[in-house]
């Protein structure tokens, strides 16, 4: 028996992913059963670095989805149009679906699965988040019978890479991201990645894993690390934490009469040395998850990359067809419920108001006397408590002072440092960041 594959796109990951299907020696034994039955392109004459025949080749993606032998689409396009309008012809002609395009699975999930749920077919999307790392198949499977109670997560490889290296090498974020560019880590276009866009994307999908619901992808709240300067790492260092682009999906406490509220960010965070995910460096991405009773377990490895992506394809079309291996007429109305997605309702996002958190601020004033106690007033006045406040540095004429707060509601925050900005001897508030 054999399972025919329709593969669009043959770029990075498809060529990837192509390479392990056409070596299947040493792996499972069932990959020996998955042929790549038709591979979909935007340019036939291109060299490509595996060896398909051109006669399966084809630039006419619709024939590929409708095409009655095939049995999964893999998506491997990127990008929203056309990959959303396949996947959902792919659908309706009752073909499986495979996808690493978080883009589209964070905007488009209630209209692909509804659509796929009533066609019983799935849709699996293990390399959308992580890559490699295993995660979407733990979350639905192995951890599926734990209380979630917080994800926090590196997921996105582009950001730590130069976080990494500003930390490494004390240089700012323009001159490593534009070396990082040279180096072809960095996209020519990086707005997805350094302005947290890729990893609201990424933490959308884990969020309505973990906590089985949707999400709308346009309360996840998002920042990137465009404006994290040299400065901020230093400080960070001699304060005991380093700089990490988190990604988190939390629970939020609230009284038992009350709906389930989540908070679901993206931000630039000062981590503590001593957390697992601070020695998450370079490329690497990890998950932090945290649930009852697992307790905290962490999912290190690469998110990217050819090889590594494409085995989270591989392994996706696999469980896909083992199941049609098993069930005598696939498709079929009652879809394995631990591989499904069948979400029906919204999760409530709270606002970001509302999130209690310690804090880092980075002030330039005049060094003049008292000013350090004009801000702890402001800060007094609104309740925040501060943790420590250091005043070590010189910017130019001005004064550089920085605190870090106790745990306090961000929307006190906030009212403090409007406060504060109205201050005579503050210049500016020249960075702000959260604390984990
Ligand atoms: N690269 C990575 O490390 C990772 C990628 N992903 C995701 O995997 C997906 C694929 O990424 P990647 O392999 O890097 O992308 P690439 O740009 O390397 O490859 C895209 C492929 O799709 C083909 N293609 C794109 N648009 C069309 C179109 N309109 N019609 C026909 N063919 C088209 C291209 O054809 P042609 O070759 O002819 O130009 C190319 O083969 C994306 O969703 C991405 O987010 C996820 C995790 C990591
Ligand atoms: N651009 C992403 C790679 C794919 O998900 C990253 O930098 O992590
Ligand atoms: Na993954």
């Amino acid at each position: 028996m054999s399972f025919k594959i329709g593969l669009l796109g043959l770029g990075t990951v498809g060529t990837g992913t192509a390479e392990i299907l056409l070596s299947p020696e040493g792996r499972h034994p069932l990959v020996q059963e998955l042929e790549i039955y038709r591979v979909g392109v935007r340019d036939i004459s291109k060299p490509r670095d595996v060896q398909i025949s051109k006669e399966i080749l084809t630039t006419d993606l619709e024939a590929i989805v409708t095409d009655p032998e095939v049995d999964i689409v893999v998506e491997l396009l990127g990008g929203l149009e056309p990959a959303r309008s396949l996947i959902l012809k792919a659908i309706a002609h009752r073909k499986h679906v495979v996808t690493a395009n978080k883009a589209v699975i964070s905007r488009f999930a209630e209209e692909i699965y509804d659509a796929a749920n009533e066609k019983g077919v799935y849709v699996m999307l293990e390399a959308a988040v992580g890559g490699g790392i295993p995660i979407i198949q733990p979350l639905k499977q192995t951890l599926g019978v734990n209380r979630i109670q917080a994800i926090t997560g590196i997921v996105n490889g582009t950001t730590n890479y130069i976080l990494t290296r500003m930390q490494n090498e004390g240089a700012d974020f323009a001159d490593v991201l534009a070396d990082a560019q040279k180096l072809g880590y960095a996209e020519a276009d990086p707005t997805a990645d350094v302005e947290g866009f890729d990893a609201a994307d990424k933490i959308a999908i884990l969020a309505s894993l973990a906590f089985g619901g949707r999400i709308k992808l346009e309360e996840v709240y998002h920042e990137g690390i465009t404006k994290v300067g040299a400065a901020d790492i230093s400080y960070a260092e001699k304060l005991g934490f380093v700089i990490k682009l988190l990604a988190v999906a939390k629970q939020m406490p609230v009284a038992s009469n009350q709906p389930e509220q989540l908070q679901v960010r993206v931000h630039p965070t000062l981590v503590p040395k001593q957390h697992p995910l601070a020695s998450v460096s370079g490329v690497y991405n990890a998950i932090f998850v945290e649930g009852d009773p697992i307790g905290q377990v962490m999912f290190y490895g690469r998110g990217a990359g050819a090889g590594p992506t494409a085995s989270a394809v591989v392994s996706d079309i696999l469980n896909i067809a083992s199941i049609l291996k098993t069930v005598s007429q696939p498709p079929t109305p009652n879809l394995h419920p631990l591989l499904a997605c069948t979400h029906q309702h919204y999760c409530q996002i709270a606002p970001m108001d509302e999130l209690v958190t310690r804090f880092y601020a980075r002030f330039l004033t005049n060094d003049s006397p008292g000013v350090i106690g004009h801000l702890g007033t402001s800060f007094g006045n609104q309740g925040v408590s501060l943790e420590s406040v250091v005043q070590t540095g010189f910017q130019g004429e001005l004064a550089e002072i920085v605190v870090v707060t106790h745990d306090v509601r961000e929307g006190n925050f906030r009212q403090a440092l409007a406060e504060i900005r109205s201050l005579d001897a503050v210049d500016s508030i020249a960075s702000l960041l959260r604390v984990l």
